[in-house]
């Protein structure tokens, strides 16, 4: 599990660190320094008569590149250095090991004049260090270095950045007009929401942490976590037990034309060690051997049930459906709303507190009644609107937020196999049977990492393009077989 922090956060927490370990902007500079070079060595293996140049703008990114410089010197390296940018603009720190720089060597000034020869610095190097912005990135590019940053693109060399790809939002990682695509990123400190969410994983390259001796925080709210921070091992099965011993689902949803979602996220749950289950829908048509079938407009008591699925496939015309969501959430039933459920909800008069909602980016959006564009740009603001309300809360997408109003965790499958028709489906059951045993959260989280492991086994054997949700059902067994 690892700390992920705004840009914010990040600033107080150097602020903290220079104050409490007597530190001076210099010192931390070069500490970052040290260990960007040690992890460019290590990670992307230059060899020592390859040609390596550091592209550094007049902010501290920049002073870190300034720092690899020095440091690459000392292994033997002969880097060349690229400075774009007014001087007048640097902080002290800066200055001070850029007159260091100075005196090695003769550094490119980039500017109409010596365009030329940084192209031809550039175009001659194996290794590109993007020093240039860090999380100081405040509007987008334009001018030299918006063409900088399509000219290292276009060239096709080995980059290494710093901290951040030049050009992706430190705060929402979307790009604000053009990025540095990394091969390998090297994060200062800690994880900032920039290094995940939105269009990061598809810029950072491969990505380490680097600690730099940054005081450590702990009331950090969000968390990245990983496979093995979660045992999601279902409940031991005992002899002498029964299928009510492993819970009683109800999956609530199932229209004409969209029959399958509910059916995938009932097999989901069963598939997960679930109990029993109760379809309820529109005009039902049995179609697995397992599932009970009952119809909406028959009286349903959901006063027993140990956890319920409301939504996938639902068309949210139907009056039935309005007055069981209007049952759920009176009661404190454990359960999780998706697809066409989420159109009953006004997050104003949510009562149930162990209610789950799993939307994508555009069903959440819709909650809040404003654009997709809006809740990218500004994730968290919008999550903890939802779970100061007391939800807990699965935000679907390359990166999953599963999030109550303890704790925000992000997870990232990295498999984009998962953009297939019915694989929320598929969560929503996993989460349900989870939920029979667990709280919200721990249900939430388990459900997510269960349904991204056998996702994971899904794509081995058919490959991102092909795998169907229904594969992935088919491996849950595989998961749990193995644990
Ligand atoms: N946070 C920490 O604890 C530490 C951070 N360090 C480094 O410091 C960086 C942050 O430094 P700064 O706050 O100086 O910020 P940056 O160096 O990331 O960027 C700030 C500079 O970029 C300019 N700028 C912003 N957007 C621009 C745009 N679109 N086009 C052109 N120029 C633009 C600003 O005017 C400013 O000069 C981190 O990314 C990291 O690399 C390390 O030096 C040491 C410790
Ligand atoms: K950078």
């Amino acid at each position: 599990m690892e700390a992920v922090l705004s840009v914010q956060e990040m600033k107080d927490l150097e602020a903290l660190t220079l104050k409490e370990l007597k530190l001076s902007e210099i010192d931390l500079m070069k500490q970052a320094g040290l260990e960007l070079t040690e992890d460019f060595l290590e990670r992307a293996r230059p060899e020592i008569h390859d040609t390596i140049s550091i592209v550094s703008s007049v902010g501290h990114n920049g002073g870190d590149g300034l720092v690899m410089y020095l440091e690459l010197i000392k292994h033997g390296f002969k880097p060349k250095m690229v400075i774009i940018g007014r001087l007048d603009q640097a902080s002290q720190a800066y200055k001070y090991f850029f007159e260091m720089v100075n005196k090695e060597t003769k550094i490119f000034f980039l500017t109409k004049e010596t365009d030329m020869d940084v192209q031809k610095a550039l175009v001659s190097s194996k290794y590109i260090v993007d020093a240039i912005i860090g999380i100081g990135l405040s509007r987008p590019l334009d001018g030299f270095y918006l063409d900088l940053v399509r000219y290292i693109n276009g060239l096709e060399k080995i980059v290494y950045s710093v901290d951040i790809p030049t050009g992706i939002h430190p705060n929402n990682g979307l790009l604000f007009n053009e990025a540095i695509k990394a091969n390998y990123t090297g994060i200062v400190g800690f994880y900032k929401y920039g290094n995940i969410i939105n269009d990061a994983l598809d810029y950072h390259g491969q990505i380490k942490v680097l600690d730099i001796g940054l005081v450590k925080k702990h009331d950090v709210m969000v968390k990245l976590i990983f496979d093995e921070d979660f045992s999601i091992e279902p409940k031991k099965r005992n002899h002498n037990s029964y299928k009510y011993n492993y819970g009683l689902g109800y999956f609530i949803g199932g229209s004409k034309t969209m029959p399958g979602a509910i059916n995938l996220s009932v097999l989901a749950a069963l598939r997960s060690g679930m109990g029993i289950a109760h379809v309820i829908q529109e005009n039902p048509v049995a179609r697995h051997l397992e599932v009970i079938y009952e119809d909406i407009n028959d009286p349903i008591d959901i006063t027993k049930v140990d956890s319920i699925v409301f939504g996938p496939g639902l068309n949210p015309k139907h009056e039935d459906y309005k007055k069981i969501y209007q049952k759920i959430n009176d009661s404190q039933i454990k359960s999780v709303i998706d697809g066409g459920g989420l159109k009953f909800l006004n997050l104003d008069e949510v009562k149930n507190p162990n209610m789950i909602l799993t939307p994508h980016e555009k069903e959440f959006s819709d909650l809040f009644s404003v654009g997709v564009d809006e809740v990218e740009h500004h994730p968290f603001k919008y999550i903890k609107e939802i779970v100061d309300k007391n939800i807990t809360l699965i935000l679907k997408g390359q990166t999953n937020v599963i999030a109550n109003k303890k704790h925000i965790y992000l997870y990232q499958s990295k498999n984009p196999g998962l953009a297939t028709a019915g694989s929320g489906d598929v969560l929503t059951g996993t989460i349900a049977s989870y939920l029979v045993d667990n709280s919200p959260i721990s249900a939430a989280i388990k459900g997510v990492l269960l349904h991204s492991k056998a996702a994971g086994l899904a794509r081995d054997k058919y490959g991102q393009v092909s795998m169907i949700a229904s594969d992935i059902i088919h491996e849950i067994a595989n998961v749990l077989k193995r644990g």
